[in-house]
């Protein structure tokens, strides 16, 4: 369900850090020249000192209503904003830094539209993702069920080496939830892809889904031969384990 109002292409009320990525691309130019310039800066810079991986870049994807834009402000300012529910237009983004051991990984991160209707433009960015968190509702069966699709269009589109990550959102409804745990994990399993339930609501998991990608990345640009590779798969099945023990669920 949807009402009028539409979020996205720099609407502040959602989140300040939004800007209008996807208008900015198309033309060439920002509709905010200050955002542009500190955006330009960062990027020439690497944003700061000492060791760091550059900002690459994290999609996240799903159907409409899934919580893409909820898990990113979760993640974000650790907050969760209920109410109405309004759609994305286009692309919005947000920065964030990822301390992983002693390097700052500074993930780029878009939040699409799921709205059919802006397919065509998300398809355009998913070659430049290094990361693609894909999400469906575990009240939704429909959005469960049109994971297969979006998997087919990643692997049309994407990058082979693309990290993805499978998310069953909004955990906390578990009175609601049409989809159990193990049909997530099964459809992972059966794309290889890791998979965690988590709740743009109460947290559960954000923060490890961001996390996993932050490090994944990171062994990926930085190879120390010393250390032992990360392996994101048997990272996030060990910190579930974690979260799973407190009755999080
Ligand atoms: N209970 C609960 N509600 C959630 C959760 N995540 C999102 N919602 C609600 O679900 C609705 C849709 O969330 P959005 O984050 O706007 O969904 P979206 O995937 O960004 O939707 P599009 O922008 O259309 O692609 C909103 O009313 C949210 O408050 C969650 O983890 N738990």
């Amino acid at each position: 369900m949807k009402n009028s109002t539409q979020k996205g292409l720099g609407d502040p009320g959602i989140n300040q850090t939004f800007r209008a990525a996807y208008t900015q691309k198309q033309t060439g130019k920002s509709n905010n020249r200050k955002n542009q310039t500190k955006q330009e800066k960062l990027a020439r810079r690497g944003g700061g000192r000492g060791a760091h991986v550059r900002r690459p870049l994290t999609i996240l994807v799903g159907d409409s209503g899934v919580g893409k834009t909820s898990l990113l402000v979760q993640f974000d300012q650790g907050k969760f904003i209920p109410g109405s529910f309004s759609a994305t237009v286009g692309i919005g983004f947000t920065n964030k830094v990822v301390p992983v051991d002693n390097v700052k990984v500074k993930l780029q991160i878009w939040d699409t539209a799921g709205q059919e209707r802006f397919r065509s433009v998300t398809h355009a960015y998913y070659r430049d993702a290094h990361a693609l968190l894909l999400l469906y509702d575990i009240t939704s069966k429909s959005s469960f069920d049109n994971i297969r699709a979006w998997l087919t269009e990643i692997h049309e589109y994407a990058q082979s080496d693309v990290v993805i990550m499978l998310l069953g959102n909004k955990a906390d409804m578990n009175s609601d939830r049409t989809i159990r745990r193990e049909e997530g994990e099964r459809l992972a399993r059966e794309y290889s892809v890791p998979f965690m339930e988590t709740s743009a609501k109460t947290g559960v998991n954000v923060e490890l889904a961001f996390t996993a990608v932050a490090k994944e990345l990171k062994s990926r640009a930085i190879q120390h031969p010393s250390e032992p590779k990360f392996k994101i798969h048997e990272y996030i099945e060990a910190q579930k384990e974690k979260s799973s023990c407190c009755g999080f669920f």
